[in-house]
């Protein structure tokens, strides 16, 4: 890999992101990489991912405006694919994924933290949509997340606007989950991680898939989704475990994942 680091610490995988010199801006290469990188976690072992940037300036500064320049009409509704199509598969991703965004986090670089499920972030972060500043749309997403995440109207008003928040407002409009010191950030995002992964692995993706796809139908729906998965969850070994556990009054020792 070029551009893309991945290690694993214990049930964690974490991603970063690696071309410090471009502000960790995403080509066409940087994207196949991230894409590839997810295909390749353990997921017999791994219970959360978190991916980051590398430096201390720059989550990912956007998608690259080099590569982007030369695009026809074609070409740019391709490109728009190659970076829908893996951050879908981040959202969609059986486990949770956690951003830790260490700084700019501007176009493509806001909408992967908002294909992630967890977005947590240090204090120098700055978060924009400054897409229509360059004579484009947002293309990797962010008409359609940001509006979810944030509301319509101070999504408009960001991408309309092309203006910039800091990790304080990103806080406050519900962008991020939390806010830390940067020399902190990846401290607490491996520190949720592994909450995380000492959860029940099974129970936990099924959360992730019941929100997932109750969010796209409506409630009766999305309920029935629940009870299914719900239900899943009682043919498990995690689950008679777990609440055997609590009835002899002491802790799980490990889930199995099965
Ligand atoms: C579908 C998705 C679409 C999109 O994402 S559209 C793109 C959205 N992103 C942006 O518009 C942000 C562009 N970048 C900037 O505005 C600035 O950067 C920053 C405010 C983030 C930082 O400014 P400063 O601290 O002055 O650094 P610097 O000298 O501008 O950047 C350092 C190096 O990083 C390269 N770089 C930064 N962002 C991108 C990018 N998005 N695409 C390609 N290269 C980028 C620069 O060019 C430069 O490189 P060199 O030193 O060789 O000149």
């Amino acid at each position: 890999m070029e551009f893309i680091l991945y290690e694993q610490k214990g049930n964690v995988g974490i991603i970063t992101l690696n071309r410090p010199k471009a502000l960790n801006a995403l080509n066409s290469v940087v994207l196949k990489e991230l894409g590839q990188t997810f295909d390749a976690v353990d997921m017999e072992t791994v219970r959360a991912v978190i991916i980051t940037g590398a430096g201390e300036k720059s989550f990912v500064a956007g998608a690259d405006i080099g590569e982007m320049s030369a695009l026809t009409k074609s070409m740019g509704e391709e490109f728009g694919k190659v970076g829908n199509d893996v951050f879908r598969k981040i959202e969609l991703f059986p486990i949770p994924v956690i951003a830790a965004i260490n700084g700019f986090a501007l176009g493509g670089g806001c909408e992967l933290a908002m294909s992630c499920d967890i977005r947590l972030c240090s204090d120098n972060a700055v978060f924009g949509q400054p897409e229509t500043g360059l004579g484009i749309t947002p293309g990797f997403g962010g008409t359609q997340r940001l509006a979810r995440i944030v509301g319509v109207g101070k999504a408009k008003e960001l991408i309309y606007t092309c203006s910039n928040i800091k990790a304080d407002e990103a806080l406050r409009v519900g962008l991020v989950n939390a806010v830390y010191p940067l020399g902190e950030l990846m401290e607490a995002a491996e520190k949720m991680a592994g909450k995380i992964a000492r959860n029940a692995p099974i129970a936990v993706r099924a959360s992730k898939q019941a929100i997932n796809e109750g969010l796209q139908t409506d409630m009766d729906s999305a309920l029935v989704i629940e009870e299914k998965l719900f239900g899943n969850c009682f043919e498990t070994e995690d689950q008679k475990e777990g609440m055997k556990a609590f009835l002899e009054k002491r802790k799980v020792d490990k889930y199995l994942n099965r």
